[in-house]
């Protein structure tokens, strides 16, 4: 909104609307998925930026979990190297690791911290290996095709994680000081072992580990979509079912509805999946009556 143009008495019933989720969400934490494909756009980025800091200045405790799919894609075809999804994971080799830690772990990470920073936030960057935050073990896929009597095939793709565990006493301190966490989704073995993982599902089991009041997954969608294209507002764990048996939900919104419902099964308030490429849209989200997107609903009580 542009105050110049704005009738004051507009902008005094903006902030009267953003007053009682203003109220709801003070002191709760609001766990936010920024997916590389939302932050392609420098404006946008600036919004999101802002969104942030707004977020911490009226008591809410943001913590960030980014992606970087597209910004991985893109460096690894600089060096002339091939890549591949299964099942919505990246097969990440031992070199194209080393990439994903360098664009994860440092240009990306760097870059939000940094632009939080000249928004008047107090960011923090971190990977899942700072304070031993992720644990991780290396994902094993099953095969889908393939004669039902036969064992499933294991598929190999390499340095790819899942979360065992999130230690979450580095959150505590951060958000005691009052900064803002941001978190690049690489986890690391006992062994020191390092690993490539989903950053939805970090951000999943980071709302839950931390007890959310909400999960935010910012997409390049305006939700989830049914198969006319039609925005679907809200959805629940059957329908969901549905929806991924009939092939309606796929690809990279498989493990953003997996992670969304385990989230709001496990104490988590909601969980919705947001379209990242709206100016503001984290805060249209949290705190005006419109709210955009996907709403994941947990089981009835
Ligand atoms: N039913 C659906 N509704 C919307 N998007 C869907 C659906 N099924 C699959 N998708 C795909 O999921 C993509 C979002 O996942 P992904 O590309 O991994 O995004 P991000 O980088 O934000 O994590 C969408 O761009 C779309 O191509
Ligand atoms: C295992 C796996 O696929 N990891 C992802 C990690 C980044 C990510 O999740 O980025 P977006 O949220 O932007 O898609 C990858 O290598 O692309």
């Amino acid at each position: 909104m542009n105050t110049e143009t704005t009738p004051p008495s507009q902008v005094a019933h903006v902030l009267t609307e953003a007053l009682p989720y203003i109220r709801r969400f003070h002191g709760q934490t609001v766990v936010v998925k920024y997916g590389g494909n939302a932050m392609t756009d420098d404006d946008l980025k600036r919004s999101f930026a802002r969104d942030v800091v707004l977020m911490k200045l009226v008591g809410i405790n943001p913590v960030i979990v980014h992606g970087g799919g597209p910004q991985i894609g893109s460096v690894l075809s600089q060096i002339g190297k091939q890549t591949e999804f299964i099942q919505g994971m990246r097969v990440t080799d031992a070199e194209t690791m080393d990439v994903v830690e360098m664009v994860l772990g440092g240009l990306i990470n760097k870059d939000i911290v940094n632009l939080i920073n000249t928004h008047g936030g107090r960011a923090v960057g971190l990977s899942g290996k700072d304070g031993g935050l992720i644990k991780a073990r290396r994902l094993t896929l099953t095969g889908t095709g393939g004669p039902a009597e036969q064992a499933p095939e294991i598929i190999d793709i390499g340095h790819v994680g899942e979360v065992t565990g999130i230690d979450p006493a580095l959150m505590t301190l951060l958000d005691g000081a009052d900064f803002i966490p941001v978190v690049a989704p690489i986890g690391v073995d006992e062994d020191g072992t390092s690993y490539n993982i989903n950053a939805d599902l970090v951000a999943g089991h980071l709302a839950r580990t931390l007890r959310a009041e909400k999960l935010i997954l910012m997409t390049n969608t305006a939700g989830i979509l049914d198969g006319n294209g039609q925005l679907l507002t809200g959805l629940d764990a059957e329908r969901v079912r549905q929806l991924i048996s009939d092939g309606t939900i796929q690809g990279g919104m498989l493990p953003k509805v997996d992670c969304a419902l385990e989230a709001v099964n496990d104490g988590v308030g909601a969980a919705t999946i947001i379209d990242g490429r709206v100016q503001h849209a984290v805060l249209l989200e949290l705190l005006t009556d419109s709210g955009v997107g996907t709403l994941i609903h947990g089981q009835a009580p």
